[in-house]
Parts: C-alpha cells; sequence; structure tokens
C-alpha cells in the first residue's frame, strides 16, 4: 500500500488477519455469537454455513465494511499492523481500498466501463495515473485470460470472464486479503472451477490470502481450510494454527 494508515507499533511481517471474540447482532437477530478466526499469509479459507449463519456478516467484519458490537479483528501486513475494528470509517475505508480486495458474486463492475477501465479503476483511486493504471490492469487482465477483452463493456462478457475481470480488479493494488462472497454463485460448474482456480491461483499463488463465502463444497474443497458456522457461531475449522 502507498501508506500505511494508523499502524499501531508492531514490526512489520507477514500478512495475517486474526479476529477473536466478534459478536454482532441486528436488533433481535444475533448474526455472530462470539468468532475467533485466524487467516494466515498465503492462506485460502473458505466460510460455509446454513444460508442465516453469519457467513456474510463474518468476511463484513473481517473486511471492515462492518463493525462488529463487540471482538477485534487485527491486520498484519508488510505494512504494519492495523487495529481493524478500532480505526473509524475514514480509516477502514483506506485500508480497503489499499490493503483488501473484493469479489462479489455479481462481481459489481461497472457496466458503462471497459474491461481494462474496471481493472484500472482501484489503482487510479490510490493515485495512479490513467495511462500506467491501464497498463497494469492490462497485465493483470492478461494474467487471467482475458488478453485482448481489454476493450469490451462488462455486457460483452461472458460471466466466467465477467468474474475473471472481477478478480484482476482485486488484486490491481496489491491487497493483502482478497475476500469473496459467492463468487460463483452465478456460474456454472465448469466455468466456476474455472474462476475459483483463477482466483487461487492469483491470490495465494502470490503470497496473499483468500477468505471465501460459499454454499459451494466443490469451492470450499479447493480452499486449504474451510470454517463452519451454525447460528453465528464456528462448529468446525477453527484454526489451522
Ligand atoms: N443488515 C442487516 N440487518 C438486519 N439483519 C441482518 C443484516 N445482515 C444480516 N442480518 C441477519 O443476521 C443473520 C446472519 O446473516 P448473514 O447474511 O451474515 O448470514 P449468511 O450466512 O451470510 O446468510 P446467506 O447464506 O443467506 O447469505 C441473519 O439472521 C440475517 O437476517
Amino acid at each position: 500500500m502507498n501508506t500505511a494508515p494508523s499502524p499501531d507499533s508492531a514490526p512489520a511481517s507477514a500478512p495475517a488477519l486474526v479476529a477473536t471474540g466478534l459478536v454482532k447482532s441486528y436488533g433481535p437477530s444475533t448474526a455472530l455469537a462470539g468468532v475467533d478466526v485466524r487467516v494466515a499469509a498465503g492462506e485460502s479459507v473458505a466460510i460455509m454455513g446454513a444460508s442465516g449463519s453469519g457467513k456474510t456478516t463474518l468476511l463484513h467484519c473481517l473486511a471492515g465494511i462492518v463493525r462488529p458490537d463487540s471482538g477485534a479483528v487485527v491486520l498484519t501486513t508488510g505494512s504494519g499492523r492495523f487495529d481493524v475494528t478500532g480505526m473509524d470509517e475514514t480509516g477502514r475505508s483506506r485500508l480497503r481500498r489499499e490493503e483488501f480486495g473484493f469479489v462479489f458474486q455479481q462481481g459489481l463492475l461497472l457496466p458503462e466501463l471497459t474491461a481494462v477501465e474496471n481493472v484500472a479503476l482501484p489503482l487510479m483511486l490510490t493515485g495512479s495515473d490513467r495511462r500506467s493504471a491501464e497498463s497494469t490492469a492490462a497485465g493483470w487482465l492478461a494474467d487471467l485470460g482475458l488478453a485482448g477483452l481489454e476493450s469490451r463493456r462488462i455486457g460483452e462478457l461472458s460471466g466466467g470472464q465477467a468474474q475473471r475481470v472481477a478478480i484482476a480488479r482485486a488484486q490491481t493494488t496489491g491487497a493483502s486479503v482478497v475476500f469473496a462472497d459467492e463468487p460463483t454463485g452465478a456460474l456454472d460448474s465448469v466455468t466456476s472451477a474455472e474462476v475459483m482456480d483463477a482466483l487461487i491461483r492469483s491470490t495465494t499463488g502470490r503470497g496473499r490470502s483468500l477468505v471465501v463465502v460459499t454454499h459451494d463444497e466443490s469451492v470450499a474443497a479447493r480452499c486449504a481450510r474451510t470454517v463452519r458456522l451454525a447460528d453465528g457461531r464456528i462448529v468446525d475449522g477453527v484454526s489451522a494454527r
């Protein structure tokens, strides 16, 4: 990342995301009832569980999108140690831009932009000029097997191609951790396998961590470890370390 947003004093070390005691309620509904989870550098972790078990809430707490009612999330990267839960919204939003990448089911790509413009956007938001951002973006598109499709708008791509554009976009800023929520939910099984391979290769293959929320056992099987939630608690796979 360019500049460390308020790191505390710990020395730089390999990226790792450590959550302890996460509790989050929405009115009377308890989404997380005390979750501890650790994601090591270069590790891929699937989060599984029935609908309503708290998967997306956990992912959002880990990524600093949602602040838990209690508990802590700490990210350690080469840039420093970040108290994700202790930061204000401005700090968390900067952390999300600079240290985290996101891939969602629908990709959240901007349909009016081309593939290369979508991938270049996060770089331009962190200060790169258009020419160098698009050059880096084109490199990521090629890495994900999309060379030649740079100028296509998102609607002119297949679902699998669009998800690979979303994966490229999540990588451009050098994210330490990539979060994916049902990244293959809209794809057939063959395309899903290809997209998961691309996602894993471009993240853990480069030492980044990957956290994937999925209902699909075949997607989870491609991750190094699966954490299972039931009623806001981890029931299996608490930590490999
Ligand atoms: N913004 C919100 N407002 C109110 N309740 C919420 C909100 N987000 C989640 N919840 C509730 O918290 C619980 C956990 O939701 P969450 O979306 O984390 O589960 P999930 O396991 O991801 O479910 P699904 O697989 O259906 O997406 C559910 O009871 C849900 O209704």
